[in-house]
């Protein structure tokens, strides 16, 4: 009961706070609307009495009842379309409140499972229509309690027992609806969490990449079989409530026909009545039930959406990210001293300074991503500190670590907005220089130019969206960089380049880079090698090399890949490296050469 005041409550002031006018004009207007069956009785029997009198009242009586009747109706329609705009005005704020929330959730937030299915839940809340439900259905029951006691008033002069029977008439329409509708919002969590599965599964078969391998997979049957499971899960639970409604709905007629017959029996048998006064009580009951029929509706509603409103109140509480600080755009020094992150990092010591390129290496699963994302603050640290220029922001919060960072996640986004929009969510700098830098000037001729196919746009290439999202980097232009997987996507030669410029840029900045190319890391001051969340070996590409532990094991066979084909002649001999590095760095050549 709590929670379906609870919930009334927050539907109730989220309206309040969207459309007050309406609101009240609804409210008002229902208000209004329930003293009109108690008027009815009054003036009926009031006219009744006039014609028998022949009172001259009565073509001033007999033009009340007419004003009454057709003023009932044409209120009721300005009341339900009042109710149609505080419903569409609901949604819409609803659906705002949403992207609002979802655009200052934490980050380090977005990592958990439980996040996305509550932002997918209230998506669904308010794409559903629940709070606007709620908060009508609110309208809706104060409106039939208003009704119920006036009538209960009006009809109590004639008859006390009448009155409590027809009043009693409703209660079980209210039962009936109050306990299927518990049932319905049992199995809502339920329900939701079959319908994302189904919308997950039909989203891949949408969006052009996952699609596109399903399709070369001949997948996309299987999609749709798995789907159609998750929907016909829902339409099974679905199905059952309604049919027990349907059963449940032949109980609430014979009870209700009881009481009515009951409040009817009452009255006939009353002595004192005049047939006067029986038509004016039988037109007033009859309307009065009428305009309130569906409250056991209403009340069904209030409990059905009680778990999806409880749900949405929580994330429209839930706690917000602070909003972005000004980027630091030059760093000394950033030490990372025993940190752990739970079960994936242990112990892990790290040091690079201003004007560095730092490696960080390894197997598939050893922790890299986790590093760099406990670093910038997305995910939780459970132990060790994080020192930038001696400031430790190990617990700071995301905008605090942020402002000192920038990065270029491995799975890189592909927005289709326009080339200077895209360019524009780095920052404010030259977008000309920045497609410079990451070599994307080269295919970008236009800032104005749509990408994204889904919008008519242009498409890109993976190496071309790689270049841009390094283009924004540099429009944030931070005193650390961090780029994971940086060139994945790019051709050797854009690698170079792309490692030359940041070979240049990187005389005043940190640059940590995660990487599984040989080429790259023969290009950077020192490597970190990690393993199973440790780090096992540190030094530069040569130094690491020369050791023949886990990092030579994971490199030689890359490196020697390259140096065979290199030279058809024949494997190499030589132990070191070849030279698959910068062409500008000419020291690197004749090491590998000597
Ligand atoms: N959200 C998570 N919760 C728990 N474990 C996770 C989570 N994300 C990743 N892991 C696990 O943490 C380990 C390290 O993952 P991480 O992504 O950091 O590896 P990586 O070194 O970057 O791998 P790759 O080279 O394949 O990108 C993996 O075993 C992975 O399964």
């Amino acid at each position: 009961m709590k929670n379906i005041f609870t919930s009334s409550w927050f539907a109730l002031t989220f309206a309040a706070r969207t459309a007050p006018r309406t609101l009240g004009a609804v409210l008002l207007l229902q208000l209004v609307l329930a003293g009109f069956p108690a008027a009815q009785v009054w003036l009926v029997s009031a006219l009744g009495r006039a014609i028998e009198t022949r009172s001259a009242h009565t073509y001033v009586l007999a033009f009340c009842v007419a004003l009454l009747i057709a003023g009932f109706l044409s209120l009721q329609d300005i009341s339900s379309r009042l109710g149609d705009i505080l419903r569409l005005n609901i949604a819409w704020m609803g659906r705002k409140t949403v992207d609002h929330k979802v655009s200052r959730l934490p980050p380090e937030r977005l990592a958990h499972t439980e996040t996305n299915k509550q932002v997918r839940q209230a998506l669904e809340v308010v794409s559903n229509g629940n709070l606007s439900v709620q908060a009508t259905a609110v309208t809706s029951v104060i409106f039939a309690v208003t009704v119920a006691i006036s009538l209960f008033v009006s009809i109590v002069q004639f008859n006390v027992w009448t009155a409590m029977f027809t009043i009693l008439a409703l209660i079980p329409s209210l039962v009936v609806n109050f306990y299927c509708s518990r049932r319905l919002a049992e199995q809502w969590e339920q329900n939701n969490d079959y319908h994302r599965h189904a919308n997950y599964l039909c989203e891949q078969m949408i969006y052009k990449e996952p699609a596109t391998e399903l399709a070369l997979l001949d997948a996309r049957e299987w999609f749709r079989a798995e789907a159609e499971t998750y929907r016909d899960k829902v339409a099974s639970l679905d199905r059952s409530v309604h049919t027990m409604y349907i059963r449940t709905e032949l109980y609430n007629s014979l009870a209700t026909i009881a009481c009515f017959g009951l409040a009817l029996l009452a009255f006939v048998r009353t002595d004192t009545l005049t047939a006067v006064d029986a038509t004016a009580t039988l037109v007033g009951i009859s309307s009065g039930l009428f305009a309130i029929h569906n409250v056991g509706w209403s009340v069904g509603m209030l409990m059905q959406e009680t778990t999806p409103l409880l749900m949405l109140q929580r994330f429209f509480n839930s706690p917000e990210a602070e909003p972005p600080l000004p980027v630091i755009e030059t760093s000394e020094q950033l030490r990372v001293e025993k940190l752990f992150v739970t079960d994936i990092l242990y112990d892990v010591n790290l040091t690079a300074r201003q004007g560095q390129l730092i490696a960080i290496v390894g197997l598939n699963g050893a922790g890299k991503t986790t590093l760099v994302s406990a670093l910038v603050g997305t995910r939780p640290i459970a132990a060790g500190t994080v020192t930038i220029d001696g400031h430790d922001i190990t617990h700071a919060s995301f905008a605090e670590k942020h402002r000192y960072f920038g990065m270029l996640p491995q799975d890189y986004s592909r927005f289709g907005l326009t080339v200077a929009q895209n360019l524009r969510l780095g920052g404010p700098g030259d977008p000309t220089e920045a497609l410079r830098i990451s070599g994307a000037d080269a295919f970008v001729h236009d800032l104005d130019q749509q990408l994204g196919e889904q919008w008519g746009g242009v498409g890109l290439s993976g190496g071309q969206w790689q270049r841009l999202s390094l283009a924004r980097l540099r429009l944030r232009n931070p005193g650390i960089w961090i780029l994971d997987e940086p060139t994945s996507s790019i051709d050797a030669h854009g690698e170079m380049e792309i490692f030359a410029e940041l070979r240049r840029i990187s005389g005043n900045k940190i640059v940590i880079v995660v990487s599984h190319r040989a080429s790259t890391l023969r290009m950077m001051d020192k490597i970190y090698f990690l393993s199973n969340g440790r780090i096992t070996e540190s030094g530069t590409f040569d130094e690491l090399y020369a050791k023949g532990g886990e990092f030579t094991e994971l490199f030689t066979s890359q490196i020697e890949g390259v140096a065979g084909a290199a030279d058809p002649a024949g494997p190499v001999e030589n132990e070191q490296p070849a030279d698959l590095g910068n062409p500008s760095d000419s020291s690197d050549s004749s090491d590998s050469e000597g």
